[in-house]
């Protein structure tokens, strides 16, 4: 078992080359928010604009719509139920699942065109409604980010005996493609290669909903940005709880759009930083 440090941050998260353009950093789709869970898509997407993503798009139910564009600007919008093949086609990440409760149709129907070379990300609802309908996993590059109790649905490893890494690993081992596991809780860690990496950084602070939400947000948007993909959600887990920890120094909660907001100020700091190796 590897501990995440400062280092990971310092190494993947650089200065951006002056020829470059919103093309560079990053396109991503994001599939959330039914129609009582707008907030978790607002999530997702404040967390991905924040942490520098080129061209954020967020597939919800209709009648999010205004709330993501009066609080998000920068997002653009559109409705799931529409059929977003081409943008689906042309983008480099998918992050489905924040707050998607019962839409199973939509799931199944992204589920089935991503495509190899995309990095896709599998959170929340997404998770829970695979492992009741028995989906496979989708062709890309798999990111699963659950929690325990999604982790038991998904995996079939019952809480109890995931502090074993065997079990997790036995768990993804069966799985086609092999993805990477960021395995969510005060105890966070991510299956990625053959090593686990523990984080050592957040606290009961961040016990808040939307507090997932945010963090695939940032995970997409580093993949979209940062490679290769496994270095990129390394430091995107812990760019997520090393914002909490700093927050938590004067504040008794974290709230997740707290840490979004301070995305771009820490990055910066992280950008001007030496690996310390
Ligand atoms: N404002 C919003 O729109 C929000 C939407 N959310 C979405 O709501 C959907 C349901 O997610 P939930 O996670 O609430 O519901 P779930 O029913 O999937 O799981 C939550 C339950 O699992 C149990 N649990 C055990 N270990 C846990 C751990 N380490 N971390 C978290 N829970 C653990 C807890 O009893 C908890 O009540 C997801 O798609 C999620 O993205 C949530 O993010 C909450 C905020
Ligand atoms: N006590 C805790 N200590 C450290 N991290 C925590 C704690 N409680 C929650 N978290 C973190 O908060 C996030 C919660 O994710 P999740 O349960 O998916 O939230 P939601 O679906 O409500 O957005 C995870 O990153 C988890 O590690
Ligand atoms: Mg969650």
């Amino acid at each position: 078992m590897i501990n995440l440090t400062e280092t990971i941050v310092q190494t993947v998260v650089n200065k951006r080359p002056k020829q470059s353009h919103k093309g560079t950093f990053g396109k991503i789709l994001i599939v959330a928010g039914d129609k009582n869970l707008g907030g978790a898509a607002i999530m997702n997407a404040q967390a991905a604009v924040y942490a520098g993503a080129g061209l954020v798009t967020v597939a919800t139910d209709s009648v999010n719509k205004t709330a993501i564009h009066s609080r998000l600007p920068e997002a653009m919008v559109i409705d799931y139920h529409s059929d977003f093949t081409k943008l689906l086609e042309s983008v480099d990440v998918v992050l489905i699942g924040s707050g998607l409760g019962e839409s199973i149709d939509v799931l199944k129907k992204v589920l089935n065109k991503t495509k190899d070379e995309q990095v896709v990300i599998l959170d929340g609802s997404a998770l829970t409604l695979m492992a009741s309908y028995q989906l496979p996993l989708p062709a890309g590059q798999i990111v699963l980010t659950p929690h325990q109790m999604e982790w038991q649905r998904f995996g079939e490893v019952p809480i109890a005996d995931q502090d074993k890494e065997d079990n997790n690993w036995e768990a993804l081992v069966s799985m086609n493609p092999e993805p990477i596991l960021v395995l969510k809780s005060d105890q966070t860690q991510v299956y990625l290669e053959n090593e686990v990496y523990q984080l050592t950084v957040g606290g009961p602070y961040q016990a808040t909903g939307g507090m997932g939400d945010t963090l695939a947000g940032i995970i997409a948007t580093f993949a979209g940005q940062f490679h290769p993909l496994g270095q990129a959600v390394l430091a995107a887990v812990y760019t997520h709880s090393a914002i909490a920890a700093e927050l938590a120094k004067t504040n008794y909660v974290t709230l997740p759009t707290a840490i979004a907001k301070q995305l771009p100020q820490y990055m910066k700091k992280m950008a001007e930083q030496e690996p310390h190796l």
